[in-house]
């Protein structure tokens, strides 16, 4: 397919030539250039087809990497890194050394801040304003954040400190109704409420109008008094409450009208002190099935651009069964709440939202809240479940502690995303809430390997324990050959064979370990189900072994295998205790299975590691 303008776009400065129609021409063949790329990669697609204009117009009117511009989560980056030089590179989205599906500084000096959780690019950007007003470097800075991310606190924490400075920093919050699914709570619906009594461009027409009227005046002092526009506006109109806040508001705007984005953006960067430019989109703009259904679209695996399918028909998943086991539980069980922040496909509990409507809740992107709501509820009687991924619960830890853990209250963790994730890269990987949640007293942590055992341990949280319970499982369907079965509702499987050598580990790497350890007849294999507090007869057993070897999907430090050697060494182990687990960096982006190899975790590893009785010395 022939992109005759987007061929000769290599940096934002290329834009600068382009007459209004090449601009349209631009935005039509980057469309088709999403659409077609992503089809075959994965990855975030109707976000990105919604912000076509807005990016264009963004680096017409900013001078990147000067102007920083900083895309909030960054899921939406993907026509900035376009422009800026990556076109080129965009068949390596997403994979083992390729591009990265999110604003990374390290791979691009246009990409002015990391990005991947929601809600953080105010603060960001303040941070930078107020640093280039310090060193008076008179760039601008803008953060670009969707009505979805406009959910998280962050938001309000940054606009409460950047409202009241006169810095320069402007916010571009595109509002498309959507976070993944439809956009919650009651922002919401304020934003949808925000009716100028007439739009930014019938406002921009008559202000303009009494210029063109008034006797021939100095361009300086006509482009001043388009900057006061917004005092004249505040005049006119009912101020909004970006501008309570200390924010100047310019919106709403069209974000697919390129001339008047531009305007607008033009005119923000003329303004004095904090300026929020509220733009109108269509999430998934310009491919019919994404317009239709942009949830569907938010992230799709590889797809068939003519129907619109995915290329592989979605199978089972760990989620699924999650949310399918809670749904059961709650028809017998009135007091069993729902919890997600934003999240409600993504986690499997589309099922029972739709059975259980008055006891779901969709509290927006907001996991802090979402777990001290979670103990309000357990407060008052309820079983709250808070199923959420691994990497956002990161959100939530103080409130684990101080909420939950100190005064026990009974909640449930159902934490997805556990472990590798693969395609989202070093601020998606479900590594730390093994280490960082084992330390709470009285914490209690399942972490299954099958279907099965998820919802023996769901029904365990629900119904055989005080305080906060987690239950933590992987991305995806279970690809297991359910070599160790737990037959008994126990804690542990274990397979005893001759021999001093016991192989231990838990969750989805039990698979690894099984392959490994099939054919060493005097290698006895053990599965913890229940992680934290280790199970006693875990410990019992271990001690009557010379040589253990205990592999590890999470991070070394404060894992469950440190744990452990720790415990029987304290009582007295005289023997070798091996830990391979991540340590010492972050998991960059690919496949779960080339991730295993990276770390020394897959079968073909783990049984060299077993035969040179962890000797062997490993190349990263
Ligand atoms: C802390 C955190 N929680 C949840 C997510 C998952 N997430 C990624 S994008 C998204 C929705 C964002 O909606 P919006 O900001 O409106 O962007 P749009 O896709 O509509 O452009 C969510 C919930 C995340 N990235 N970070
Ligand atoms: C951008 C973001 O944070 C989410 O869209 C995330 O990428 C979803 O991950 P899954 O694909 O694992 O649901
Ligand atoms: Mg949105």
């Amino acid at each position: 397919m022939e992109h005759r303008i987007l061929d000769i776009i290599h940096s934002p400065r290329d834009l600068d030539r382009l007459s209004e129609s090449d601009l349209q021409l631009l935005a039509k063949e980057i469309r088709e250039f999403l659409i077609k790329s992503i089809s075959k990669t994965g990855g975030h697609l109707s976000s990105n087809l919604g912000v076509v204009e807005l990016t264009l117009a963004i680096h017409r009117i900013f001078r990147s990497p000067y102007d920083k511009i900083i895309w909030d989560v960054g899921h939406q980056s993907y026509v900035h890194k376009i422009l800026t030089g990556r076109k080129e590179r965009f068949d390596t989205l997403r994979q083992e050394d390729g591009l990265c599906g999110f604003p990374k500084p390290k791979e691009s000096i246009h990409d002015a801040f990391i990005g991947g959780h929601s809600s953080t690019s105010i603060s960001a950007g303040y941070g930078m304003a107020k640093a280039m007003s310090l060193k008076g470097d008179s760039h601008h800075v803008v953060a670009v954040i969707g009505d979805g991310s406009y959910t998280g606190g962050m938001v309000y924490e940054a606009m409460n400190n950047a409202g009241q400075s006169k810095n320069n920093l402007i916010v571009i919050l595109n509002q498309n109704n959507m976070s993944i699914s439809k956009n919650v709570g009651a922002f919401a619906k304020y934003l949808t409420s925000i009716r100028m009594k007439q739009g930014y461009h019938d406002f921009k027409k008559s202000v303009e109008k009494t210029l063109d009227h008034t006797p021939i005046i100095g361009k300086h002092l006509k482009n001043s008094i388009r900057s006061s526009k917004s005092v004249l506006k505040n005049v006119l109109y009912n101020s909004t409450f970006f501008e309570k806040m200390g924010f100047s508001y310019l919106g709403p705007v069209d974000g697919h009208d390129l001339p008047t984005l531009m305007e607008a953006l033009a005119t923000a960067k003329m303004m004095e002190g904090p300026v929020l430019v509220h733009v109108d989109t269509t999430k998934g703009k310009g491919y019919c099935y994404a317009e239709e259904n942009p949830g569907a679209y938010h992230g799709i695996s590889c797809f068939d651009v003519e129907t619109g399918n995915p290329d592989v028909a979605a199978q089972d998943s760990y989620s699924n069964v999650f949310g399918r086991a809670l749904s059961r539980f709650a028809g017998t069980d009135q007091s069993i709440c729902a919890i997600t922040a934003a999240m409600k496909y993504g986690t499997g509990l589309q099922h029972f939202a739709s059975r259980y409507r008055s006891r779901f809740f969709d509290v927006g992107i907001a996991e802090q809240h979402a777990v001290t709501f979670a103990c309000g509820l357990a407060s008052q009687g309820m079983k709250p479940v808070f199923a959420v991924y691994s990497s956002f619960l990161q959100r939530g830890y103080d409130q684990i502690i101080h909420d939950a853990s100190i005064e026990p209250q009974h909640i449930v963790l159902g934490i997805d995303r556990a472990g590798i994730v693969g395609d989202d890269g070093e601020t998606h990987q479900g590594v730390f809430d093994v280490s960082f949640l084992s330390t709470i007293p009285n914490i209690t942590i399942y972490s299954p390997e099958s279907y099965a055992e998820l919802e023996m341990s769901l029904q365990k949280a629900l119904y055989d324990h005080d305080g906060v319970v987690a239950v933590r499982y992987p991305r995806g369907s279970e690809k297991i050959s359910h070599r160790l079965v737990c037959k008994d509702k126990g804690n542990l499987v274990f397979e005893k064979k001759p021999g001093k050598t016991l192989v231990i580990t838990y969750g989805r790497l039990t698979e690894q370990v099984c392959r490994a350890a099939e054919d060493l007849p005097n290698v006895s294999v053990m599965k913890l189900i229940r992680i934290t507090p280790l199970p006693e007869q875990a410990l019992q057993t271990a001690m009557e072994y010379e040589q253990i070897f205990f592999f590890e999907e999470g991070m070394k430090n404060g894992g469950i295998g440190q744990q452990m050697m720790c415990k029987l060494y304290e009582q007295g182990f005289q023997g070798r205790f091996q830990v391979t687990a991540i340590e010492g960096e972050f998991i960059r982006q690919g496949a779960v299975e080339k991730v295993f190899c990276r770390y020394g975790l897959d079968a073909a590893s783990i049984r060299e590691t077993i035969e040179c009785g962890g000797n062997c010395e490993r190349e990263n």
